[in-house]
């Protein structure tokens, strides 16, 4: 029996795809797992900010496509970059247990985020990051930062940047999180993007058998968890410049969603949270329910005044020009 596997090429995307295959075979042994590589407008364009060049849909499309064609069953994406719609016939067959969530900030020498000097060159292209870490200090100067991970941690090591923003996800993912001086940042400085640390693995809708193939790495709390997420950016439709966030987690038997929505100058930010009781165990009610609460959450935030932060973000030619000190 053969399964294969649609995937970029770059190192956090393969990485990915083999921690996938491993549990696959473990759970199945004897079964035979082709990688199906692609190169996907996204990993053509390294050196311009994504929110720029189109987006999420860049990594994904061209991945998807060799699902529609069938020369591929599968693909792994990381669920940060997976559009909200998927295409017909498509859907996340299976979400495995999440990585660290949060985003860290590195620097060569350690210190923290609130030790840094004022004027530190902080590297990041998300204005999600840079919207909250300026409500926690103005005095630091954003800068874009652009490539794989292993490019943005030599553009560190270089001197390019004092400090960098990245996800502890991607560099744990890739063994990298162990010899790197790194703070990680709390929910409360910084609310991670919407999906960041899980996976989604997409497969065809009537595709039983990659189905029943993925079934033990299914894990319900980060299902739960990343629908919460997903209805929320669903509902606010935001571009992929908006700064926007949404992070659920299961804590004891309740699900707990913090998001926010900021100003592309920094200069407002709208946030808010809400938790409830689910069951994760009777998981499509648990999905029902997380959908329904990242709905509400964004009403709340809609009734803060969200809509005009989305619309200005998506109505700028240059969002980067007010938080960042040397725009490109
Ligand atoms: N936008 C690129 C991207 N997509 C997923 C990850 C990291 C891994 C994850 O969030 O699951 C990254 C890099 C980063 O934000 O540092």
């Amino acid at each position: 029996m053969k399964l294969r596997i649609a995937t970029r090429r770059s190192p956090l995307a393969l990485a990915q795809t083999r921690w996938v295959a491993e549990r696959i075979r473990a759970a199945s042994p004897g079964i035979e797992i082709e990688e199906v590589q692609l190169v996907t407008q996204g990993d053509r364009v390294l050196d311009v900010p994504l929110a720029k060049v189109g987006g999420k849909g860049l990594f994904v499309t061209e991945v998807e496509q060799a699902l529609e064609d069938g020369r591929a069953d599968i693909a792994v994406h990381s669920m940060k970059d997976v559009p909200e719609k998927l295409a017909a016939g498509m859907e996340l067959i299976c979400v495995p247990e999440r990585e660290d969530p949060h985003d860290v900030v590195i620097t060569k020498s350690g210190e923290g985020f609130f030790d840094l000097a004022a004027g530190t060159r902080v590297g990041t292209s998300s204005l999600r990051r840079a919207v909250q870490l300026h409500a926690a200090r103005n005095d630091v100067a954003f800068a874009v930062l652009r490539g794989n991970v292993g490019t943005r941690l030599r553009k560190l090591d270089d001197g390019e940047y004092g400090a960098i923003v990245l996800a502890n996800a991607g560099l744990r993912r890739l063994g990298l999180a162990q010899d790197r001086k790194l703070e990680v940042l709390s929910v409360e400085h910084s609310i991670p993007a919407v999906g960041q640390g899980a996976l989604g693995i997409e497969g065809r809708a009537d595709d039983a058998r990659s189905r029943a193939l993925l079934a033990t790495l299914e894990h319900g709390p980060t299902r739960v968890a990343v629908e919460a997420e997903r209805a929320f950016l669903v509902a606010l439709h935001g571009s992929c410049t908006t700064p926007l966030a949404a992070h659920a987690r299961i804590e004891g038997g309740s699900l707990q969603i913090d998001a926010m929505v900021g100003a592309i100058d920094g200069s407002h930010v709208v946030r808010g949270g809400m938790h409830d009781w689910v069951d994760v165990t009777a998981t499509e009610q648990a999905i029902a329910k997380a959908r329904e609460m990242g709905r509400a959450l964004a009403d709340s935030l809609l009734e803060q005044g969200a809509r005009a932060l989305i619309d200005e973000a998506r109505a700028s030619s240059d969002p980067y020009v007010h938080l960042y000190s040397k725009p490109n």
